[in-house]
């Protein structure tokens, strides 16, 4: 897989070269290139960005710079992402499917965001899709390219010590991951729930689903509404 973003602040994006990223790279399991928007700036103050039609607060990414930018950086197999508030929403789900991807190209948008018109234009050409990683605002969007790029790339073959827990993860079966201990068997006077303990491992893992149905219906119970058919058996309803 290739992974290139483009952004007017490339140095936001050295983390991805830090720890498992990097040595996904080292490896040569992915590459990654990052490009300064600016090298596509025609003129000599090497602007980004202008007033926005229509008038209100503050200023909108030129179409221009960005068309060219994503001209240079774009190629038949690419799949174009932009980081924006007004996206859909990035899941667990999202990340698995660009897990599969050839090449992401990610636009970090800044201001108050990217000329709806580049997003049109490269739609002409490519895949495009606005996907947001949460319901708050950023100032750009090069945090939100980290998040979605470590997501995605743990999920390749080799990159994770133990990819059975790429498996396991929270999500993978619809529901929050319960909580999780190790040693001491007692910390601060507070002890490790006996039937982990128990070396009984039907009973282990029904008390982990327990945990897991019990904290997803407290804090998440959106995604119960969304569990495939079949996901819930009736002792799970019984929680
Ligand atoms: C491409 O257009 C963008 C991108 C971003 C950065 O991404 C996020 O903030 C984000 C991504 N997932 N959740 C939040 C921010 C704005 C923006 C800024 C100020 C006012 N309105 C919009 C616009």
């Amino acid at each position: 897989m290739r992974i290139d973003v483009v952004t007017i602040f490339p140095e936001y994006l050295d983390p991805l070269r830090a720890a498992l990223l990097g040595r996904a790279i080292e490896r040569g399991l992915i590459e990654v290139g990052v490009h300064d928007l600016r090298d596509w700036t025609h003129d000599v103050h090497r602007a980004v960005d202008d007033a926005p039609y229509g008038g209100g607060p503050g200023m909108v990414m030129k179409p221009q710079v960005w068309g060219d930018a994503l001209d240079a950086v774009c190629g038949p197999d690419t799949r174009l992402v932009v980081p924006t508030p007004a996206g859909r929403p990035f899941t667990q789900e999202t990340a698995r499917a660009y897990a599969r991807e050839q090449h992401l190209v990610f636009a970090c948008g800044r201001y108050e965001g990217i000329d709806q018109r580049v997003i049109e234009d490269a739609a002409r050409r490519m895949p495009v899709d606005e996907v947001s990683i949460g319901d708050y605002v950023l100032v750009g969007g090069e945090a939100a390219v980290l998040v979605m790029v470590e997501a995605t790339v743990r999920l390749l073959p080799g990159v994770l010590g133990n990819p059975v827990s790429a498996e396991q993860d929270s999500f993978s079966d619809g529901l929050l991951e319960g909580p999780s201990y190790t040693r001491p068997e007692v910390w601060r006077d507070l002890a490790v729930p006996e039937v982990l303990r128990s070396g009984n491992h039907a009973l282990i893992d029904r008390w982990r689903r327990d945990q897991a149905l019990e904290r997803t219906l407290l804090r998440r119970p959106d995604l119960l509404d969304r569990l495939p058919d079949g996901t819930l058996d009736q002792r799970d309803l019984a929680v």
